[in-house]
């Protein structure tokens, strides 16, 4: 009988920098192909926790497995891939250079250059010092380094930073092609609205803790609605149970379960009040954030 192997198994991972404890028994799991998203604040411990699910950092406690070997084990990186910050590139050294060091560790051949550099786009200026690159043409380079050896799992430190919409798109949907083709891919963030355009799943680091959450599952529909008289609104609607998040001005902001939009405007309107405007939104990676952090909220216009 086939066992399924999982993709990668983080279990307790602990790390402290001297008495600073970055990472508190985070663990979780990646089971198939899929985007997971990892969401912190700046200092949260993202890079570490990536650092050291690619082996560059030992943990003081707890141990990472990809693809159901230890990731101490040099072969998981002919199925693995990590794709870091610009930091890593060499100046002085072409795109090609880079992409044939990695070739030739890996042992692949020089078609999977030719074709990697052209699913990425990197082909016409892979000639070119990396000390001419744009921020984007490097962060092409990068993604064409990570994706050089097909890998099975792909982990990625902020991989959105520094594109235009353009590439932002190509890039996007990139990563979905490649989930699609079998590759799970774990990658940090800071680009809420990004992350919420490729992925529901999105796992919090918080004072060294994570939260993994399906946002799908806490995904709420909320209505702003501008009313000619709000305090009578608010208390109609609560009065017949609607959720209402906030009141500011004329405005009443509800959320809504099983409630139909239909209902409230019929609710209002059998009182004599009058919806000038409304406005749906959905909670997203972002609220979810300024949630869990207290982001200050966007100001109200
Ligand atoms: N080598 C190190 N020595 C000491 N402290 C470190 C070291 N690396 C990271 N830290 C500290 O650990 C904490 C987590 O850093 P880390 O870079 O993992 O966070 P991050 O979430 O990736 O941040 P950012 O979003 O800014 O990249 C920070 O307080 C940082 O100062």
């Amino acid at each position: 009988m086939k066992v399924n192997k999982m993709i990668l198994s983080v279990e307790n991972i602990g790390k402290s920098y001297g008495k600073q404890k970055v990472l508190h028994g985070v663990s979780f799991a990646i089971k198939k192909p899929c985007i997971v998203a990892l969401v912190g604040p700046n200092g949260s411990g993202k890079s570490t926790l990536l650092n050291i699910i690619a082996n560059l950092i030992t943990p003081d406690v707890g141990a990472i497995e990809i693809l159901g070997q230890t990731n101490r084990d040099y072969k998981v990186f002919q199925e693995f891939s990590y794709m870091q910050d610009n930091t890593v590139l060499y100046e002085y050294l072409t795109g090609y250079d880079h992409l044939q060091f990695i070739a030739s560790v890996q042992k692949l051949r020089t078609d999977d250059i030719k074709a990697a550099a052209e699913r990425i786009g990197t082909i016409s200026y892979l000639d070119k010092k990396v000390s001419n690159y744009s921020l984007g043409m490097k962060q092409q380079l990068l993604l064409t380094m990570a994706i050089l050896n097909k890998p099975k799992l792909l982990v990625m430190d902020e991989p959105l930073n520094g594109l235009d919409p353009t590439n932002a798109i190509k890039v996007r949907n990139l990563l979905l092609e490649l989930v699609a083709e079998g590759t799970a891919i774990l990658l940090s963030s800071h680009n809420l609205s990004e992350i919420d355009k490729v992925t529901s799943d999105v796992m919090f680091l918080k004072n060294g803790h994570l939260q993994q959450e399906d946002l799908k599952a806490l995904e709420k529909v909320s209505y702003v609605l501008t009313v000619n008289h709000p305090e009578n609104g608010e208390k109609i609607l609560k009065e017949a149970g609607i959720n209402i998040l906030n009141r500011k001005g004329n405005r009443l902001t509800v959320t809504l379960s099983d409630s139909s939009i239909n209902r409230i405007f019929r609710l209002l309107d059998d009182q004599g009040i009058a919806v000038r405007d409304w406005e749906k939104t959905v909670f997203g990676a972002e609220d979810r954030y300024r949630t869990l952090f207290g982001e200050p909220e966007t100001a109200v216009k």
